[in-house]
């Protein structure tokens, strides 16, 4: 599958894309119902397993080689104001991954996940999008293209992260547009803006919708116009894990909402992804309601650079290691299976 060159052809890749595999989902089904211990007693991680083993086409399956992408992007919307930190954090806070030094380095390597980090155009932030669309056609596909062809297609289990001051803003200017109702709904504090900055956020994000009218009409319009580089870059590698098989864990409300444009975009885009957690942005929970997703972990992170995406990968080792490890009532001589 080559890397997708338009929207058009992002979303016919979508659409083409094939499900789960239904023998696998009902050889772990099975398999989970003879495993030493009453039934439903591991809960979610059952569920977790299941459709684990249905996306790898394997009733036993094992994680091997998860894979951490983060993306970089500096916003032209930062400009009005609507962060605690100033734009240079961006590029400052890539060195700091570069040399190992940010949340999300600690957290794969304890996740035993290769991880890379790719700013994309950083000297360019988007265009203010209160003032048009952020991006043309040409340079939101060369975003998503960063993030198509960063996944390892030998990989098993992707998790995607971000960094890009005014990012939560962009994110919400999306929510709104897939989702409606009003820019405060969908407006947070990000990096900890005071109220005067939240309001000055809501207003900037309803402006974004009133200058972009076609981001409320099409769902990849919203990623466009609306959205970051990282953020498409996001998407990208998350729309090639879906045509790959390759089980996607989702981390905070930016994540989210990029994620989100391809479900709105084209209904079960996201059946191969589960929320890493829930972010303590306020609209994430709102955000992950609308996509029918309940987060493994709850545990009021803010942060981003998928940090709670990568803590949940052990969340879903451990029902692996459940689900492929356990012994059955037969092989263990247990009674009542
Ligand atoms: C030092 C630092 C490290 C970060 N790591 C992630 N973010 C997070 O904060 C930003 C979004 O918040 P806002 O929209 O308020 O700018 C993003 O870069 C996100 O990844 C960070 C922010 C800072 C300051
Ligand atoms: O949930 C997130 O992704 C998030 C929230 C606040 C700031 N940065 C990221």
């Amino acid at each position: 599958m080559t890397t997708p060159a338009t929207l058009l052809e992002l979303h016919a890749a979508l659409a083409a894309a094939t499900g789960p595999d239904e023998a696998a989902r009902a050889g772990a089904q099975e398999r989970n119902g003879q495993l030493t211990k009453p039934p439903g007693a591991l809960g979610r991680l059952e569920d977790l397993a299941i459709w684990y083993a249905a996306w790898r086409g394997d009733a036993r399956p094992a994680i091997t080689a998860p894979q951490v992408l983060i993306f970089a992007g500096n916003h032209g919307v930062a400009a009005r104001g609507v962060s605690a930190f100033p734009p240079e954090v961006t590029v400052q806070m890539v060195a700091n991954f570069a040399h190992g030094g940010a949340a999300i380095n600690q957290l794969s390597t304890l996740a035993g996940a290769t991880m890379s980090v790719h700013p994309i155009d950083l000297e360019t932030p988007t265009a203010d999008f209160t003032q048009g669309p952020a991006m043309s056609e040409a340079e939101v596909m060369a975003a998503i293209a960063v993030g198509w062809e960063a996944l390892d297609p030998a990989s098993d289990l992707l998790v995607v992260g971000e960094m890009g001051i005014g990012n939560t803003t962009s994110a919400a200017a999306i929510a709104h547009a897939l989702f409606g109702g009003a820019a405060e709904d969908w407006t947070g504090r990000g990096t900890g803006v005071d109220d005067a900055g939240l309001s000055l956020k809501s207003k900037v994000v309803a402006e974004g919708l009133a200058a972009n009218p076609e981001a409320a009409q099409d769902p990849l319009q919203a990623l466009r116009c609306l959205g970051g580089r990282e953020l498409a870059a996001m998407a990208g590698a998350i729309a090639h894990a879906r045509v790959r098989h390759i089980p996607v864990i989702l981390d905070g409300f930016i994540c989210t909402a990029a994620a989100a444009a391809l479900e709105r975009a084209v209904p079960g885009a996201l059946d191969h992804a589960v929320a890493g957690h829930g972010s303590a942005e306020q609209a994430h929970g709102r955000m992950l309601a609308q996509l029918g997703k309940t987060p493994l972990l709850q545990l009021d992170l803010r942060l981003g650079e998928g940090s709670g995406g990568a803590l949940a990968i052990q969340i879903l080792r451990g029902a692996l290691a459940c689900h492929s490890g356990m012994a059955t009532f037969a092989e263990a001589g247990v009674a009542g299976g």
